[in-house]
């Protein structure tokens, strides 16, 4: 991926968004995928799936893992209640830095909160740093190869609860076969897949994948 985008999209959301209005950063980030270059944001058409879903679980205590330039945090925190807060889990310091920048811009600084770190290496402790028990909600969208990997350490850590809804990313494109098929086949999952296109893109096939929880 162009490691140069995350400095090229702060400086144009610095350049052109209203600073404080969230709604408009994110519409100011997407028109800029369309129209200049893409990104591995959810984006707009896939971000209205994730927002659904995220209405209907209405969580106090979210977690995402994969924050990238925090264009999925923002989307999730201008749909947050009062006294709700999202987690977000970056292992990029370059990305967890924009991400910062963009978020704090948006005014969104006090809901977010970047934890900066591999996530095994983050999950472990999260409980008692963050001062939560379970998550209502969890949005994955890091390395596609660690989905399975991470899902399994949320279940063992005892971080999701009954009813926990699990919205994974790019389940067609690039795609995590082995994350399908575990919550697919498990019978502590009710799935459910929500077809759509890979991000400012019109032809290329995407996904997203709901589970919740049901131990
Ligand atoms: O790697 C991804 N995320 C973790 C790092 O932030 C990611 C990649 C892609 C993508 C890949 C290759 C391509 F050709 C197009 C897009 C898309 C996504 O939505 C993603 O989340
Ligand atoms: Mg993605």
């Amino acid at each position: 991926h162009d490691e140069e985008f995350p400095p090229r999209i702060l400086d144009h959301v610095m350049k052109n968004a209203i600073k404080g209005d969230v709604t408009n950063v994110i519409d100011v980030i997407d028109k800029y995928c369309w129209s200049v270059e893409i990104a591995m944001n959810v984006g707009d058409v896939k971000g209205a799936i994730l927002d659904k879903s995220f209405l209907e679980a209405s969580p106090k205590n979210v977690l995402e893992i994969g924050c990238y330039c925090g264009y999925s945090a923002l989307r999730m925190s201008r749909l947050l209640k009062e006294d709700a807060k999202i987690f977000t889990i970056e292992a990029s310091s370059q990305y967890a830095d924009v991400a910062q920048e963009i978020i704090s811009f948006a005014g969104m600084e006090k809901k977010v909160q970047i934890l900066r770190g591999l996530s095994d290496e983050v999950l472990p402790t999260i409980a008692e740093k963050c001062g939560v028990r379970t998550f209502d909600f969890v949005f994955i969208d890091h390395a596609k190869e660690l989905y399975k990997r991470d899902l399994i350490m949320l279940e063992n850590l005892g971080l999701i609860r009954q009813g926990t809804t699990i919205m994974a990313d790019n389940v067609i494109f690039p795609g995590c076969p082995d994350y399908l098929e575990y919550v697919r086949n498990s019978p502590k999952f009710e799935c459910t897949n929500y077809p759509s296109k890979l991000e400012y893109c019109e032809n290329r096939e995407d996904a997203m994948e709901k589970s919740i929880y049901l131990p």
